[in-house]
């Protein structure tokens, strides 16, 4: 059984047209999905969507339906059954005036009580560069160590769905890896993670399957070990065209 499912899914926002129109897609257990295309494509209003954000960026109509660990994302019960999904917003958005470890302590407000710690040293662990930082104020820090933050902030509370927006975007590729080594190792723990990215060979090398979507459908799904070698997803996404270097 998939962990989320979005089937035939539609989003209008207010006043506007057709942002999502019949996506269904999956993100089965323990899997890393990337969610790909152009921007306005609708990627982040699919994962407004998910985790219930809609409503704060001007609303909209929604058709279809979303869900998670087999129970609908609508209605009274939608905020209790999101409780396993974190979400690190694209802009890495953390609190500026908190410490590292405040920030990252927000983030385990709704941790289950499983007497397993607080999370904090997983996430010093994932994040070693973090670790002699963990009094300053986060808003001194560096771009891609904020980022490190906003994902470890995601991860206290110990999420069976990790929800990423653009994680790597203006990021140097060092900590491009890092925070890619970092979402592999939360996958092999049993986490599934669903990843939205601008930088198509990353998302497709660090993801089992891909959705890419075009103008509010999708365009291509599959798995991502055949998608990087599609001619058609090479040209277009990939900056690839015929008879460029492998
Ligand atoms: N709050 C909003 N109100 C009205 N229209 C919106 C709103 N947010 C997004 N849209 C529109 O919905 C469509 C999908 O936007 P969305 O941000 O989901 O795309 P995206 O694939 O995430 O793009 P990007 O890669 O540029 O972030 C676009 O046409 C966009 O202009």
């Amino acid at each position: 059984m998939a962990l989320l499912s979005l089937n035939n899914l539609s989003v209008r926002y207010r006043g506007a047209s057709l942002a999502l129109d019949g996506v269904s897609f999956e993100v089965p257990e323990n899997a890393i999905v990337a969610l790909l295309g152009p921007n306005g494509a609708g990627k982040t209003t699919a994962l407004r969507a998910i985790s219930g954000l809609l409503s704060h960026h001007g609303g909209g109509e929604v058709g279809g339906s979303i869900e998670y660990d087999g129970r609908p994302l609508t209605g009274r019960t939608a905020t209790r059954v999101r409780a396993g999904i974190a979400q690190v917003m694209e802009g890495r958005r953390v609190f500026p005036d908190l410490s590292v470890e405040e920030n990252l302590l927000c983030g385990g407000f709704t941790r289950p009580r499983t007497g397993l710690g607080s999370g904090l040293d997983e996430v010093y662990a994932l994040f070693p560069d973090l670790v002699g930082r963990r009094q300053d104020m986060a808003g001194l820090l560096s771009g891609g160590q904020q980022q490190m933050v906003a994902v470890g902030r995601a991860l206290m509370s110990d999420p069976r769905l990790l929800l990423l927006d653009e994680p790597s975007l203006g990021l140097a590729p060092m900590v491009i890896q890092q925070i890619a080594g970092a979402l592999n190792q939360i996958n092999e723990r049993g986490a599934s993670v669903l990843l939205v990215e601008q930088n198509a060979t990353l998302a497709l090398a660090l993801s089992s399957s891909a959705c890419i979507l075009e103008t509010g459908r999708v365009a291509i799904t599959g798995a991502s070990r055949d998608l990087k070698d599609d001619p058609k997803v090479r040209e277009a996404y990939l900056g690839q065209g015929v008879g460029a270097a492998a």
